[in-house]
């Protein structure tokens, strides 16, 4: 199991990654250099994360590549952006891909909005609202990075899955716990280990739907 530990491992990595090329690592370098600049304005991510933004941010959401192919096809749907992880690094490494970052606060939704510009990503579309009122649409991909344990990530977001649909969930150590006590969906998640965390998981499966879950019987 490969877990990297610092910046430089993490920028070794990524720059391992298929499609990642000379443009692409500037596209992210200028992503860092915009969000250390803006978060000395909002309080975007923590001060000591910026320490080692490239693992703890920018592999931490590029991770996720791994676990789609270059043909899935989009819209890729990120709950919950705020600083723009993973949505916003997805963005800058699949250009191409139509990518939906769900936000409702408004100087995060301010700064998606500016740094999605300054990166010349013009396939990304910010919904700035909150997702309980978003039109639903079909997402060919749905991330979720800190927004919400698995079974309200569920209630409040399915309308956007089909049973194509590919789930990526980072979900630190609570990931395992998570899938194994959900209930009344019918889906394929399992537990892929953390690139970036040995303690953690990414929630990966589709979700093909609800099924009724029968209580008080007793084995
Ligand atoms: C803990 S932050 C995580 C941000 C980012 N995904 C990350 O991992 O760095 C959760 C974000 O979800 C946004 N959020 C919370 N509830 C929301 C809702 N119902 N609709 C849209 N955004 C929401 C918050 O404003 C916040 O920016």
């Amino acid at each position: 199991m490969t877990v990297l530990t610092s910046d430089d491992a993490a920028r070794g990595w990524l720059a391992s990654q298929p499609g990642v090329d000379a443009v692409a690592r500037a596209r992210l370098e200028r992503l860092v250099a915009l969000l250390i600049d803006e978060n000395t304005r909002q309080n975007l991510v923590s001060a000591g994360s910026l320490e080692h933004v490239w693992l703890r941010h920018i592999a931490d959401s590029a991770q996720l590549l791994v676990h789609v192919s270059h043909e899935t096809p989009g819209p890729w749907v990120d709950l919950g952006s705020g600083a723009g992880f993973p949505g916003l690094v997805i963005a800058a490494l699949r250009p191409e891909c139509e990518v939906v970052l769900v936000e409702s606060r408004t100087r995060r939704i301010e700064w998606l909005t500016r740094a999605a510009g300054a990166l010349g990503l013009d396939r990304v579309k910010v919904a700035g609202a909150r997702l309980e009122t978003i039109e639903p649409f079909r997402a060919g991909v749905i991330s979720a990075r800190a927004f919400a344990p698995l079974d309200r990530l569920l209630d409040l977001s399915a309308r956007f899955s089909t049973s194509d649909t590919i789930w990526l969930l980072p979900k630190g150590r609570s990931a395992r716990d998570e899938v194994t006590q959900l209930q009344g969906w019918s889906h394929t998640f399992h537990v892929e280990h953390s690139l970036t965390d040995a303690e953690a998981g990414v929630i990966v499966g589709q979700v093909s739907g609800r099924v009724s879950v029968k209580k008080g019987r007793k084995r």
